[in-house]
């Protein structure tokens, strides 16, 4: 039976064809995607992405099968919590997508890996409650207490994608051979516990050791000549997707700060309602939203970009550009105190 041509139904034919023309372009908008396809913008970017780089046919997988699974997987994020939802995950696999695309990775990685990169950014904050690590152990909540306070949201996100795929129809890797399904399910589990913002710093410094001690072939591709400098890449690369919105197109950016701050400040009323501490930027009373944004690209996002665009130099000139100028931008919207210009 046919399916339908990015794996959703849609209403404006043209609409979808034009902006998913953009699928492979650094400023696709996941939001344009989110409207059209009725809240599904997940299953059409990871559907449209997997069928263009062939993995379906590599590994067997049935189109019907991946629809099932991703469109459950979707409906397991939820459309309520403003920024850790479903646009959020289309968003990131696309972003993983175009880093992995990136000439100096070129035939760098194998198909599995590959696959097991789309697939943790597509799962990778499935279930968010909108409320973060900190929040759910200080609560002492369920999960918190499931995990023992160890990257409680990144584990729970892994064991409920993996519980997807024993759902009826979802079986999207009973192609795989038993050895595969092993290498991928140790590659996502990594990858997804990696995007702990608590693992950051150590991820950055291996990061920095392997920039400094760079191994380039004659072609300029990349020398990874061991499995744990491809996992520390792959893992640097799931997680720079995680933290590429500052890297986007200023509108775009502009719509995750709003939908981010939405989510802080809901968690901030809640800390405030029971009597918690009312965590660092999530106060809606006290907050300075450009100037947090600034700390967050000089602090986080700029160290990590800069070093990923070291690693993969040039392909990444142009994301670093856009990360300088937002800052800037975000700067000078600071009120009352104007960006000392260099010149
Ligand atoms: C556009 O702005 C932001 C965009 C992203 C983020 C941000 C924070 C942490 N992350 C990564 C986790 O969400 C990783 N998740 C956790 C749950 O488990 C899975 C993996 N992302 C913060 C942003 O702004 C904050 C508000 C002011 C400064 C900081």
């Amino acid at each position: 039976d046919v399916v339908p041509r990015f794996g959703v139904s849609y209403e404006k034919e043209e609409d979808m064809e034009n902006e998913m023309a953009n699928v492979d372009r650094w400023g696709f908008d996941a939001f344009k995607i989110d409207h059209l396809t009725n809240h599904k913008p997940l299953t059409a970017v990871t559907f449209t992405i997997l069928q263009e780089r062939g993995l379906l046919k590599t590994f067997q997988i049935p189109q019907k099968t991946l629809i099932a699974y991703v469109m459950t997987l979707e409906g397991n994020y939820n459309k309520d919590v403003k920024y850790h939802n479903q646009i959020h995950a289309a968003d990131v696999v696309q972003s993983t997508n175009y880093l992995l695309s990136a000439p100096a990775l070129e035939n760098v990685f194998t198909d599995i890996e590959i696959l097991a990169a789309l697939f943790a950014a597509a799962i990778h904050d499935v279930r968010h409650p909108g409320l973060n690590n900190q929040f759910l152990i200080a609560s002492s909540s369920e999960l918190a207490i499931l995990y023992n306070d160890e990257s409680v949201l990144e584990n729970h996100s892994v064991a409920v994608a993996f519980k997807l795929l024993q759902l009826e129809n979802c079986s999207l890797f009973e192609t795989l051979t038993k050895k595969q399904l092993q290498q991928l399910r140790r590659l996502v589990i990594d990858m997804v516990l990696a995007t702990d913002m608590s693992k950051h710093m150590s991820l950055l410094a291996d990061l920095k050791t392997m920039v400094e001690s760079k191994k380039v072939a004659g072609s300029g591709v990349l020398l990874l000549d061991n499995y744990n400098d491809r996992m520390m890449v792959l893992k640097n690369l799931v997680h720079c997707a995680d933290l590429g919105n500052p890297t986007k197109p200023l509108d775009i950016y502009r719509k995750w700060t709003e939908r981010v701050m939405e989510e802080f400040f809901l968690q901030g009323d809640l800390e405030r309602q029971k009597g918690m501490e009312v965590s660092p930027m999530m106060d809606r009373y006290n907050a300075s939203v450009e100037k947090s944004q600034v700390g967050f690209i000089d602090f986080i996002v700029h160290p990590l970009w800069e070093t990923w665009a070291d690693l993969v130099y040039p392909d990444a000139q142009e994301l670093l550009d856009n990360l300088e100028e937002n800052r800037d931008w975000y700067s000078s919207q600071i009120r009352n105190s104007p960006t000392p210009t260099s010149e």
